[in-house]
């Protein structure tokens, strides 16, 4: 077996330098170019992505990290896990993304603590697994005309179970995964990487059991590849040596989240992530290569500590930044070019003790009333009537208003003929909203590029990037802005549109801010203080910002945290308890400026709330939205408990599709059956901003049939 390479990366960006991928997916899927350009788009991506590793001096590629929508939906097309209903489908590899006209798609969850999203694979009864290795073989064979021997990277057997909550399938799966294996000897691939991300979080007895099992059986399998398992977002823990105890001849660790490996590893090859692919800052070589030297086994090549999916490309491409700012920062080529020259270095000695940091004091909020008070306060100002009908905030962003911002930046536009569109595109989202029959209004967020971006631009501590983006899920990107210093708010930043837009209308509309946690989550920190001093910052600034809404008469505000669950440590339960408590802290403290009067509301998406429900609830919002229709409603059962205002919603804004006024009916009858009615609020899932206004109004005027229908039967 050939020896492993001293340097390598565990993944890299793939959506294009210029986000060409987005472009050429969104173009394949409403029909303007054919399935063979979007394939030429991605082979160029790749393509490129080998050559300039190769070129920085890189010598272990990876292969197969490109993916058309997500990796996790790869592996479940390699092992033949497509559920039977879209097998007909004309693209079925879209449809379980994205659904079709009759065809809902697959559920979408957050990966890890990322806030990238992979697609849930569905294992049930039905299912036969059978190897279809297309892809990884292809992406070698590609590799290799274009001169470059690279590493298939796969999704492995444990994770990708783990994920599906089909843990007792591993006996099949792992017949997949050995005719894999000699599938890619034929080939003449040397190293295979399996990424087992799922071994970080405290793995269960039988989650080692599996671990064993599965790597004992794949490394006896004859005539296969080197076999490198990679584990990152964390520490391997006791993952560590039942996997050293397994014939797998290398060992992938996170040591910028981990730490160096106590188990005494020689007979292996442990790659050694020491670049943090989880932000944007330079590595300290000092500290790289401290911890390379304190790693005890046969063989330690260099690596990132995680695939660079989650950084954008390249600082060159951001020749705005301050140049102070700017030389403190490492993007997917620099941390390429760092692993290159920590491999080139020699390293040996202890670690040094990290800088200790202290924490910020007891968390100061003044409470507002109990929950009855505020209600009858709310009740009696508001004036709503049962089953209020709202939508989460955003109405769909058009290419005009886009192209219209970068008409401001680029200096073709001036700001004044800006305001002029953005409120024009307000009045017309009031206006919908007051025609369809909404109770309770938003102003639709046109002004907002993005939930997270817009609120750093205003803030001060912060940077935006230009071409700084970082895939979400599919084709959508986020620019993640760079929190780099003490987060204050010079001035009001939402105030000026929430008069703007209350002033068009006598229906309520609310003020719309997002979250501490999310606003945190959403960007790239500074890492010189705790995570937590940082969100409190923020959340001073939030608070500042709820006040100011107040005193301009805005009655309800609300506060997204759609990003409360993606902080959360993996594990252990400790850190995790810790964390949901300041988390919980720093909204209070954001929030808890409002008077009894003043209604607030939270939201919540992508997230698996049920385990962090009790946290939820701590948020003491008075209204809660939350994610349900795109995971047919499984949070009902979960949040009966609740004690205020909920909104399960009733129309998943993911997929194109227009929901019939039947099925939001059905869904709302199972809602006001699992919950008190006078609690209820009728909403969509999340923000509307992805869709067309077409879809929007039609599927909204459904939502306003269906919730009719009930109100007149709850007259009765
Ligand atoms: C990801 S949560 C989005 C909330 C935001 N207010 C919106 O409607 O777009
Ligand atoms: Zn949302």
């Amino acid at each position: 077996m050939s020896p492993f390479p001293k340097s390598t990366v565990l993944g890299y960006p793939r959506i294009g330098p210029r986000r060409e991928l987005k472009r050429a997916l969104e173009s394949y899927w409403d029909g303007r170019s054919s399935r063979a350009e979007l394939d030429r788009v991605g082979a160029g991506i790749r393509g490129e992505t080998w050559r300039s590793l190769a070129e920085l001096g890189l010598e272990g590629l990876p292969s197969n990290t490109f993916s058309l929508y997500d990796q996790v939906l790869d592996t479940a097309v390699l092992l033949g896990a497509v559920p039977e209903r879209y097998r007909a489908a004309e693209d079925p590899y879209f449809a379980m993304a994205r659904g079709t006209e009759g065809l809902a798609p697959l559920r979408m969850t957050k990966w890890f603590d990322t806030n990238y999203h992979y697609i849930v694979p569905e294992i049930g009864p039905d299912t036969v697994f059978k190897l279809d290795a297309g892809k990884p073989l292809g992406e070698v064979r590609e590799a290799r005309a274009l001169g470059y021997e690279t590493r298939p990277v796969i999704v492995g057997p444990v994770t990708f179970l783990l994920l599906a909550g089909a843990l007792e399938r591993l006996d099949e799966v792992l017949g997949c995964y050995e005719e894999l294996l000699g599938a890619l000897a034929a080939e003449g691939v040397a190293w295979v990487q399996l990424d087992e991300p799922a071994l970080v979080a405290d793995p269960t007895p039988e989650e080692l059991a599996a671990v064993r099992t599965a790597y004992e059986r794949l490394g006896a399998a004859r005539g296969r590849p080197g076999l490198f398992v990679a584990s990152y977002f964390g520490d391997l823990g006791e993952a560590l040596p039942v996997l050293a105890a397994t014939p797998v001849e290398a060992i992938g660790v996170d040591l910028v989240r981990g730490g160096v490996p106590v188990v005494d590893l020689t007979g292996k090859t442990v790659v050694a992530g020491v670049v943090s692919g989880r932000d944007v800052w330079r590595t300290s070589a000092e500290r790289a290569l401290a911890a390379l030297g304190s790693v005890r086994a046969s063989r330690v090549t260099v690596s990132t500590s995680c695939s660079l999916l989650h950084v954008p490309y390249d600082v060159a491409a951001e020749p705005e930044l301050d140049p102070a700012l700017r030389s403190r920062l490492a993007f997917a080529e620099q941390k390429v070019a760092e692993v290159v020259t920590l491999a080139a270095a020699e390293f040996h000695g202890p670690a040094p003790a990290g800088p200790s940091v202290a924490l910020a004091g007891p968390v100061v909020a003044e409470g507002r009333s109990p929950y009855a008070v505020r209600a009858a306060a709310q009740a009696e100002h508001l004036r709503l009537p049962p089953l209020p009908i709202t939508t989460i905030g955003s109405f769909p962003q058009t290419g005009e208003l886009r192209a219209a911002r970068a008409a401001v930046t680029a200096g073709t536009l001036t700001q004044e003929e800006y305001e002029r569109r953005v409120e024009a595109e307000m009045e017309h989202a009031i206006r919908v909203q007051e025609r369809l029959g909404l109770d309770v209004l938003v102003h639709g967020e046109p002004e907002r590029n993005d939930m997270v971006q817009y609120f750093a631009e205003h803030l001060d501590g912060f940077a935006v990037t230009r071409n700084g983006w970082v895939q979400s899920y599919g084709s959508r990107c986020t620019r993640p802005p760079i929190l780099h210093g003490d987060v204050g708010r010079p001035e009001p930043i939402t105030v000026r549109w929430a008069t703007y837009a209350q002033s068009l209308t006598d229906k309520p509309v609310k003020g719309m801010l997002t979250g501490p946690v999310t606003i945190v989550a959403w960007s790239f920190v500074r890492d010189d203080l705790p995570l937590r001093e940082v969100v409190f910052q923020v959340a001073d600034a939030v608070r500042e910002e709820v006040r100011d809404l107040e005193a301009v008469g805005v009655s309800i505000i609300q506060v997204d945290e759609p990003a409360l669950r993606e902080l959360l440590p993996l594990a252990p339960l400790a850190a995790q308890e810790e964390y949901l408590e300041w988390a919980v802290a720093a909204y209070r403290r954001a929030t808890s400026g409002a008077g009894d009067r003043t209604q607030i509301h939270t939201h919540l998406c992508y997230s698996d709330a049920g385990q962090i429900l009790t946290a939820i609830d701590g948020l003491d919002a008075d209204v809660t939205t939350i994610e349900s229709a795109r995971s047919g409603a499984r949070i009902l059962g979960a949040v009966e408990s609740f004690g205020r205002g909920l909104g399960p919603g009733v129309y998943d804004i993911h997929s194109p599709r227009v929901p019939g006024a039947e099925e939001v009916e059905e869904l709302l009858r199972r809602t006001v059956r699992a919950l008190p009615v006078e609690r209820v609020w009728v909403n969509p899932d999340c923000g509307l901003k992805t869709r067309t206004y077409e879809q929007v109004e039609a599927a909204l005027a459904n939502v306003v049939t269906a919730t009719r229908r009930l109100r007149a039967e709850l007259h009765a």
